[in-house]
């Protein structure tokens, strides 16, 4: 066992991700509401609901974004409240890789200088032989000098999943990466997801209000409604 892994298996004793009795409300409108909810390492999961059900909500609290108005959430069994806000960012960091929807890839820089600013940023030691690796398994590798407008959707979308893994998180959240994608590009970016997930070793965290994505994955989380607007129907 090598000595990260040895320091994996000892952070990953605890559940991954703990919440208990939480609830989230804005301006005392409740929209999130968990009584119980656990995740253990390597049990791929979804968070699934409709518009509007809290799942961006949800995904802000665990990565420490937003204080949640209620509850516990533990994180590699550290409490989110009880780690200094100026030890958030780090903390972030360390674990969590993420992959927005619109992939926040920055416009006037190469695929390698994205790539590149984004280990600075969380802090990682440059290590362009691991970005080779990542990028040559998702099949990218010929786009590394190119600005993210020569870029597909999808290629943007393979190299938003590299910087997110470049810091080898043992969470990686993607938020809707599927919704806007016919069937068949689903299941390739589902399977490039699970591919990256391997190389590794994370934990995938999906939040999605696609249904396609239910048979995939059993480990389930599903979020409803809490509250209608007026006029619409409940
Ligand atoms: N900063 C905020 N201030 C007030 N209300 C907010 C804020 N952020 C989210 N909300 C409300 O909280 C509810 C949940 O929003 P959230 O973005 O978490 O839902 P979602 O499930 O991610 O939706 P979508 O799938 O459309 O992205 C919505 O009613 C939203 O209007």
């Amino acid at each position: 066992m090598t000595s990260t892994e040895i320091k994996r298996s000892v952070e990953t004793a605890a559940p991954l991700i703990e919440v208990s009795n939480l609830k989230h409300a804005f301006q005392e409108q409740v929209v999130l509401d968990i009584p119980r909810w656990q995740i253990e390492d390597g049990q791929h999961s979804l968070i699934l609901g409709p518009s509007g059900s809290g799942k961006t909500t949800l995904l802000s609290i665990l990565t420490g974004l937003l204080k949640q108005s209620e509850g516990i959430v533990t994180v590699l069994g550290e409490t989110l409240a009880h780690i200094p806000s100026r030890q958030k960012d780090r903390f972030r960091a360390q674990h969590f890789g993420v992959v927005f929807q619109d992939n926040h890839l920055i416009s006037s820089l190469t695929v390698r200088e994205n790539i590149e600013i984004t280990q600075q940023i969380t802090g990682g030691k440059a290590d362009w032989e691991w970005a080779k690796h990542l990028l040559n398994e998702l099949g990218i590798f010929s786009k590394v000098s190119k600005k993210p407008n020569a870029l597909s959707r999808g290629e943007a979308q393979r190299v938003a999943l590299v910087c997110a893994a470049m810091s080898r998180p043992q969470i990686l959240i993607a938020d809707e990466p599927t919704s806007a994608l016919d069937d068949h590009n689903t299941e390739k970016v589902i399977g490039l997801f699970n591919k990256l997930a391997r190389e590794v070793n994370s934990t995938l965290l999906i939040a999605t209000h696609d249904q396609r994505l239910k048979r995939l994955y059993d480990h389930q989380l599903s979020l409803n409604l809490l509250h209608t607007e007026k006029g619409e129907v409940s």
